[in-house]
């Protein structure tokens, strides 16, 4: 069953193309991760996907209850609380407080952050630790369906390594479906079902690879395998580049 479904969908900005002929469709229970070099549309299309933009044609039909989205940059509210970030969405949908409090406490153990982090504020915390409020924050609203933009690019190796594996754990215990947007082919092989590779100028979806497995079982030489089987002999990844963090650090 598709839970996401993107039809002929073109945008431009200020009278510019940056997409034109997209279709994509997320299945019940399917991380499907898209990839495609820096500037080709990504964020734009995830943008169009939840419904921050309007697409200048094209239809996207949600069949999912309640999504949330999780960006690099945390955006927290700097003047308050870790457990008021938390539940700020829950003030929202008019939730109780009581309520509020043990959904705010569940999220927070979800992503491991302590209790006694939940009174500082955000200017307290430390990168990672900002980064699981944001994550807390959005798994709060009980969503069945995740936007994920980026979220981990400004972590450090082992911190993005915790929290892609977080990610995996979450939407596999609770069967949620997600849009994954990374321009690292590493760790798309590591957090999602199927790969998507949107062309470099934004003109439609190059075409799709369902990866072997399920996200959490591969071991790691079976996503490197398949990544440097991919680089090395598959056309459809002609155009990403080779940025394994682990190289990199
Ligand atoms: N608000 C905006 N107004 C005008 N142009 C924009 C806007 N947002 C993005 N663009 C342009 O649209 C194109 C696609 O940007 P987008 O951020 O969607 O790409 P991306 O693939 O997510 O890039 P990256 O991987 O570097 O984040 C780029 O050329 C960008 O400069």
């Amino acid at each position: 069953m598709t839970v996401l479904g993107i039809t002929s969908i073109e945008h431009a900005y200020l009278g510019r193309s940056v997409l034109k002929d997209i279709d994509l469709a997320v299945s019940a229970g399917e991380i499907l991760a898209l990839v495609g070099p820096s500037g080709c549309g990504k964020s734009t299309l995830a943008h169009v996907a939840a419904g921050l933009l309007e697409p200048k044609s094209g239809q996207v039909e949600r069949r999912y209850k309640r999504h949330a989205m999780i960006f690099q940059d945390p955006a927290l509210l700097p003047w308050a609380t870790a457990a008021q970030n938390i539940g700020f969405g829950l003030r929202f949908a008019r939730v109780s407080r009581r309520d509020r409090a043990k959904r705010v406490a569940q999220a927070a153990q979800q992503v491991a952050l302590e209790p006694g982090d939940l009174p500082k504020y955000p200017v307290e915390l430390s990168g990672g630790m900002r980064q699981r409020v944001a994550i807390a924050r959005a798994l709060a609203v009980q969503p069945d369906f995740i936007y994920f933009d980026e979220p981990f690019t400004a972590l450090d190796v082992a911190l993005r390594r915790r929290m892609q594996d977080l990610v995996i754990a979450t939407c596999a215990n609770a069967g949620l479906s997600g849009l994954f947007i990374t321009h690292d082919l590493h760790e798309a092989a590591r957090i999602s079902h199927r790969v998507a590779v949107l062309d470099t100028h934004g003109v439609g979806i190059l075409g799709h690879r369902q990866l072997p497995g399920t996200p959490g079982e591969r071991s790691e030489a079976e996503e490197r395998d398949w990544v440097a089987a991919a680089l090395a002999r598959d056309p459809l990844f002609r155009h990403i580049h080779d940025v394994d963090e682990r190289q990199i650090a």
